[in-house]
């Protein structure tokens, strides 16, 4: 039986600022950021939007476009890393925002929950899901991938920030496209990203792995909690590169295949949390898979061939053919989070789309990372109804409208000192900010339906 996505939403911060402009104001190379990354704009949250009202309007959005009948969806399951509480889920808030808009009880019915690995928590409910419709092929369910993917000023991580959500109707007999019951998993417990709730004391994560210089480099208590990722870039880069990798031949070893795998994807779907991220960490995979190299990642020869292959014409060509559709939403947008895998596939499809180029049957493969650490892959083919189940979504489209903003106002948004909305909205849920009015109700949220 097949089982996948049937349907596709997405909600994005409408506010950006030019990558160029950040560049000027940090005295960095916008070559750097523009050619060596890939980054032409980085999308921020308004003053009225925060993860749940991005979850709320791309699930909304999903309902209605897809005439959704809410009787019929058995769960509605939230990827997200930028929850708002530690105890009641983004999908708690979702529900009561949905009873809200289309009627009390409405999904009284409906099992509701979050799941948080860093940026792969979107896939882990989707997994989660398609087993669920696999044993029971009439139930459907939604996937909510909602996250504000916020970094300290002056940080590497800056540039690739960004903020949306999307929302997946998964089923059976889907309409877009059908995932093959084969997922190969690596985790390992690092620390390479994580937003600690609580002060944290350094000893608790020293000697975790191999990154001790940037540990000793902290503070002895690590001060919290805060929106913005204690991170350290470049191991992150390493585990991404270690979990993919293992989790890839992991995935040949599931296929038993003596193939190149990656040569039976007409695309590849990568968590993008900069748009050239999934380029400049497939070289190995792609080194390794054609043996052209031998594993041995300790030695400078070896990282200097990889470097090499990364620039050789063969790679290019590839990076350009099986790549390159999904990084183009991620230029615009900046990182998603658990979206960001997501993105990808809606902006390959968005791509193939707006190019007229027949996909049905095409073989995506999926190479999905959430910092912590693990990856899953994973594939999926392209179903004959695709384009259909496209022709609402209208991504590049959306993108197109984006509100430019100045650097100055970027960054009173950053600091949370602007008062009032840069672009206030129709249509859709925002943030009834009680709380700037209230003292007395730290904490509390309130949401509304704008007409
Ligand atoms: C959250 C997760 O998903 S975990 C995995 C990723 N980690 C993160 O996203 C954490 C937050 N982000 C970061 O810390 C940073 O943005 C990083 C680590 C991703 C990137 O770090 P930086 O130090 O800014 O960039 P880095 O030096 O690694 O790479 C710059 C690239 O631009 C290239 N470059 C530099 N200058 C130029 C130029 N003028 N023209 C063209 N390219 C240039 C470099 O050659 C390099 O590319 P290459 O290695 O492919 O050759």
């Amino acid at each position: 039986m097949k089982v996948g996505i049937d349907a596709i939403s997405f909600d994005v911060a409408k506010l950006h600022l030019p990558i160029h402009e950040l560049a000027k104001a940090r005295g960095i190379e916008a070559a750097k950021l523009e050619k060596g990354l890939g980054l032409l704009k980085m999308t921020f949250p308004d003053v009225h939007q925060d993860t749940v009202v991005f979850g709320a309007n791309a699930l909304t959005k999903l309902i209605l476009e897809q005439n959704i009948n809410l009787n019929e969806i058995s769960r509605i399951y939230v990827g997200t890393e930028s929850s708002i509480d530690s105890s009641k889920p983004i999908a708690s808030f979702l529900v009561s925002l949905m009873e809200q808009k289309f009627g009390q009880g409405c999904l009284s019915h409906c099992d509701a929950v979050d799941f948080t690995f860093a940026c792969i928590g979107g896939v882990d409910a989707m997994q989660n899901c398609m087993d669920f419709v696999r044993l029971y092929p009439e139930k459907k369910a939604i996937v909510v991938t909602c996250d504000i993917a916020k970094y300290d000023l002056n940080s590497t991580g800056e540039y690739t920030q960004g903020a949306g959500a999307l929302a997946m109707l998964i089923t059976s007999n889907p309409s877009i496209i059908a995932f093959e019951n084969h997922w190969a998993t690596s985790t390992k417990g690092v620390f390479d990203f994580f937003k600690p709730y609580r002060s944290i004391a350094k000893s608790s994560i020293t000697g975790s792995d191999n990154n001790e210089d940037w540990f000793s480099s902290l503070e002895t208590e690590i001060e919290i909690h805060k929106d913005q990722p204690v991170f350290d870039g470049q191991y992150s880069n390493q585990c991404y590169m270690d979990r993919t990798r293992e989790a890839y031949f992991l995935f040949k070893k599931l296929k038993n295949s003596e193939e190149t795998i990656y040569n039976s994807w007409a695309s590849i779907v990568m968590h993008l949390p900069y748009s050239f991220q999934g380029r400049r960490m497939l070289t190995e995979i792609y080194a390794l898979d054609s043996k052209e190299i031998e594993m041995d990642v300790q030695s400078l020869d070896y990282q200097n061939k990889l470097k090499e292959i990364g620039k050789s014409e063969a790679y290019q060509n590839f990076v350009t053919e099986k790549l390159q559709p999904a990084e183009i939403a991620s230029s615009l947008i900046g990182n998603l989070y658990t979206g960001s895998v997501f993105m990808g596939l809606l902006s390959t499809l968005s791509h193939f789309y707006a190019n007229d180029t027949p996909i049905e049957g095409n073989v995506f493969g999926f190479l999905a990372y959430g910092s912590g650490s693990k990856s899953k892959v994973f594939e999926g083919v392209v179903q004959s109804n695709w384009r259909a189940a496209l022709e609402k979504t209208q991504l590049f489209e959306t993108l197109e409208k984006s509100h430019k903003i100045d650097f100055t106002t970027y960054e009173k948004l950053h600091k949370k000192e602007v008062k009032k909305s840069v672009c206030f909205p129709k249509k859709e849920w925002v943030l009834d900010l009680i709380e700037k009015e209230n003292p007395n109700l730290i904490g509390a949220r309130y949401y509304k339906w704008i007409e």
